[in-house]
């Protein structure tokens, strides 16, 4: 079976709306593509098409025999009534599974490992089921799907990914045919990253607004019933905006304080943290959306009988259309901090488009994250404190201070503010650039986390979540979201956790956690770490043709030394052969 394709020439089964997309993208990069379906004389494809125009289009049997790579694109409910009748022809094919979920259509585990239960002989790749057709056949290629892509078989799966660059993708490899299941989860689970920070939203919103309607309609009558729509509604909207905005850094100053109690990077955050971390970029978003809304309400209704107090008034009977008044220092400065929170944050917002983020480099990133993300928050809670402190100042008793919405909305981002001025002084600083920085600990054991260091640097986001590497204020699981192209030890300071890397001839893939076996030509790389928490050493396990090598590489304080080399044999587990280095 030749599986580096060099001929170009693939097999496409059903001539539905995928097939056709599929096929268009082939061609446009110098595919040959066969088609076969059901009606190979009644079908979609338009003669007229030029770029159908050297397409073979036959029956689905002389269509599976022209080609090695076979692409499915049918759905799943055929699949059993396919595999029955093309089964034998089939045999030792690559047959490349596109199918998504279909509702009552149940099948255990996923379509691919229903198909490969079908199909034993051939060998089955998930992939591309993450593209729309409409994506697929559109021209634009820049900022292309990432596409996972999954097989038992390391060379039938690398050579799909070669296809998927070739064609304009971004493949990964998504390791064994096992990992389908999560692929094909993904791709038709909604939203699943937006509810909670969109829940979270709706609940502080409705909080807020049962404190406004308690301060504004129930302890004192500001406003009529008409203006609830706007006026009065945008105030739980902007205190929602800014607790949003606070809720997106008070992780990232708790997690520095975890470190700070711990003494160490090395252990794993709680489940609620890590959560929290990973969600940032949608809780931000979601703020930003809002402040958004408020800046256009607010601007509609900038006028002296919305802000009385934002504006002076030159005569005894000012004109209506507010022709003698102007804005007083509180009015401009208002304007003023809040547009420049609203900057800061457009800059976030816009870092986080996958094409910027790309176009920056990694220290570029952190600067305008962090920074950014500091400015936002000062100048969101100056807007406040210039619009509620004058007010504060008259207040008699402290009820009055906290049912005012100014300065019970801005306690939150003040006191993330305050936190983080706190991590900034210099002595504090320095222990936490010392802790991230990653220091030794004594008496490593073997942890849990294998992984596959080729495998990683191709993984995509959500499948190194695994790995327990965090740094000082962003989940690696989320840096690697925000840079799909960079590897956890990019993502957490270069050398952290790469080991020796395998030699480009070694054919990989990722083994399961714990206690793997060590496989022909497999590559397993250990962390030796206590409690899964503290990598000090990395052991790549390697087996050549003749024994298994185990070399463990000190990686305390980014210093590689020198390898320690031990032989076993294929029984061995992991633990047994780095006990005996
Ligand atoms: N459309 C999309 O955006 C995406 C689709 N997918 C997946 O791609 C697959 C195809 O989807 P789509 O193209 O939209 O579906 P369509 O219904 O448009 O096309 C399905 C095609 O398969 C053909 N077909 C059905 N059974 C067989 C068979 N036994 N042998 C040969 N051909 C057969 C049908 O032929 P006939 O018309 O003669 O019945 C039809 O042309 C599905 O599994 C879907 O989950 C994945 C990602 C996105
Ligand atoms: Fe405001």
């Amino acid at each position: 079976m030749d599986f580096v394709n060099k001929s170009k020439t693939v097999t496409i089964i059903g001539m539905g709306d995928f097939g056709r997309a599929l096929a268009k993208r082939l061609l446009r990069f110098g595919y040959s593509v066969t088609f076969g379906g059901l009606n190979p004389n009644s079908h979609k494809i338009s003669p007229l098409d030029p770029l159908f125009s050297q397409t073979l289009i036959t029956s689905t049997k002389s269509a599976i025999r022209a080609n090695e790579v076979v692409f499915l694109c049918i759905s799943v409910v055929h699949f059993q009534h396919f595999a029955e009748k093309y089964k034998a022809a089939l045999s030792r094919k690559i047959v490349v599974d596109v199918s998504n979920r279909v509702k009552d259509f149940y099948v255990t585990n996923s379509n691919a490992e229903f198909l490969q239960s079908l199909l034993p002989d051939a060998i089955v790749v998930k992939a591309f089921n993450v593209v729309s057709a409409y994506v697929m056949e559109g021209n634009s290629v820049q900022n292309s799907r990432v596409v996972p892509v999954a097989s038992n078989h390391s060379l039938a799966r690398q050579a799909i990914i070669d296809l998927g660059n070739e064609a304009g993708f971004r493949p990964y490899d998504a390791g064994m045919l096992s990992n389908s299941g999560s692929i094909e989860l993904n791709s038709t689970r909604m939203f699943s990253k937006w509810k909670v920070p969109v829940v979270t939203a709706a609940a502080v919103y409705a909080l807020w607004w049962l404190f406004v309607a308690y301060v504004d309609f129930i302890r004192k009558v500001n406003f009529t019933w008409e203006q609830v729509f706007l006026r009065v509604a945008n105030k739980p909207l902007c205190m929602t905006a800014i607790t949003l905005l606070a809720l997106t850094y008070l992780p990232g100053c708790l997690a520095a304080m975890y470190q700070l109690v711990n003494d160490t990077k090395y252990h794993q955050f709680p489940k609620w943290l890590d959560s929290w971390l990973a969600a940032r970029r949608q809780i931000g978003l979601v703020a930003f959306a809002l402040t958004s809304m408020h800046v256009y309400i607010s601007t509609l209704l900038l006028r002296p009988t919305y802000f009385p107090s934002w504006f002076n008034c030159s005569g005894l009977a000012p004109g209506l259309d507010g022709s003698d008044t102007w804005m007083n220092w509180k009015g401009e400065l208002s304007c003023l901090t809040g547009l420049l929170g609203m900057l800061a944050m457009c800059v976030l917002a816009v870092i986080t488009i996958p094409g910027v983020t790309d176009s920056l480099n990694w220290a570029e990133w952190r600067f305008l994250q962090s920074k950014c993300g500091c400015l936002t928050l000062l100048f969101s809670t100056g807007h406040a404190w210039v619009m509620g402190a004058p007010v504060w100042m008259n207040y008699i008793s402290w009820v009055d201070v906290l049912t005012s919405e100014t300065f019970v909305s801005s306690f939150l981002p003040a006191l993330v503010v305050v936190l983080r001025v706190i991590q900034s002084l210099p002595f504090i600083r320095h222990s936490l650039i010392r802790i991230r920085k990653g220091q030794i600990e004594d008496n490593p054991s073997l942890t849990t986390i294998t992984t596959d260091t080729s495998q990683v640097s191709r993984k995509a986001p959500g499948d190194i979540s695994k790995l327990t590497y965090t740094d000082q204020t962003t989940s690696l699981s989320e840096k690697q979201q925000q840079h799909p192209n960079r590897t956890p030890a990019q993502a957490v300071g270069s050398e952290d956790i790469q080991g020796p890397s395998p030699s480009s001839g070694d054919h990989s893939r990722v083994i399961s956690t714990k206690d793997s076996r060590a496989q022909s030509k497999d590559i397993l790389v250990c962390e030796n770490a206590s409690a899964a928490k503290s990598p000090r050493s990395q052991t790549v396990v390697k087996r050549t043709d003749d024994d298994i090598r185990v070399r463990v590489t000190n990686l305390a304080d980014r210093e590689v030394a020198s390898p320690l080399i031990t032989s076993g044999n294929e029984s061995d587990s992991c633990e047994e052969l780095v006990s005996r280095v």
